[in-house]
C-alpha cells in the first residue's frame, strides 16, 4: 500500500484491471486472481523490492563446494542477501524503482529472483502467501479510495528486526468506494 500511494498512476492500472475483469457486481474472489496479472506483478515487485526475509533463512553446505569463485568447506553456515541480489543493478534494469511492469509476462525469474528462497528447502507456503496478499490487495483497491495523508510521499525506510519491518507504521487516508456501497453494505 505504501508503495501505491507514492505511485498513483500504478494503484489506477491495477483498479482498471480489477474493474475490467471483476467488476462492480461482487466481490473480487480467489479465482479471478489468474485474470488479475498486474495485482500479482505489483506482489511481485514489492517483495522484490522489500523481500519479507532479506537474508532467507540461514543454510548449511553439506558438502565442499565453490560460490562465485569462493570456497566453501562443508559444514560452512551460508547466508544468501537476497535483498541484494533483488537491487543488483547488474541483474535488473533500474533497480531500484518501482516497476510492476517487470513482471508482466515473465516466465522464468531465474536465480535472481527469490524472495520465498529456491530449491528443497524453498518456502512451501508461497503459494497460499501468494493468493492470500494477493486477494487482500485486490479487494483493498477494488472497494475503497486510497489517498495519503499530505503532498509528503510516504516514507519507505526500514526499521530493524529480521523480516525489514517498516521503520514507521503506514498513515493513510481510505473511503469506501461510492460504487462498492452497496456490496459493503451487506456484509
Ligand atoms: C509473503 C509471505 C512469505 C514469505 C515472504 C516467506 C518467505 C520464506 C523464506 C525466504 C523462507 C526460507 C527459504 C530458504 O530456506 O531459503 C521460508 C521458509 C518457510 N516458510 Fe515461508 N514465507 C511466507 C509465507 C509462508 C506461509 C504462509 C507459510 C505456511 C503456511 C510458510 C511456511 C514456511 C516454512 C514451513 C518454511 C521452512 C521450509 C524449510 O526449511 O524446508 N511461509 N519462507
Amino acid at each position: 500500500m505504501s508503495l501505491l500511494l507514492n505511485h498513483p498512476n500504478v494503484l489506477q492500472k491495477a483498479r482498471n484491471e480489477v474493474e475490467e475483469h471483476v467488476g462492480q457486481e461482487r466481490l473480487v474472489q480467489e479465482t479471478d486472481l489468474p485474470n488479475l496479472p498486474y495485482i500479482q506483478s505489483i506482489v511481485n515487485e514489492t517483495l522484490r523490492l522489500f523481500p519479507a526475509a532479506p537474508l532467507l533463512v540461514p543454510h548449511e553446505s553439506s558438502e565442499d563446494c565453490t560460490i562465485g569463485g569462493f570456497e566453501v568447506a562443508r559444514g560452512t553456515i551460508v547466508l544468501v542477501n537476497a535483498w541484494a541480489i533483488h537491487r543488483d543493478p547488474t541483474l535488473w534494469e533500474d533497480p531500484l524503482s518501482f516497476k510492476p511492469e517487470r513482471f508482466m509476462n515473465l516466465r522464468n525469474t531465474g536465480y535472481w529472483y527469490m524472495p520465498f528462497g529456491m530449491g528443497r528447502r524453498q518456502c512451501p507456503g508461497y503459494g497460499l502467501a501468494n493468493r492470500v496478499v494477493g486477494l487482500a490487495l485486490a479487494s483493498l483497491i477494488q472497494c475503497f479510495e486510497w489517498e495519503r495523508v499530505g503532498e509528503e510521499l510516504v516514507g519507505l525506510s526500514e526499521g530493524k528486526g529480521l523480516t525489514m519491518p517498516k521503520d514507521e507504521p503506514l498513515v493513510a487516508m481510505c473511503k469506501a468506494r461510492q460504487e462498492m456501497s452497496h456490496l459493503l453494505m451487506d456484509l
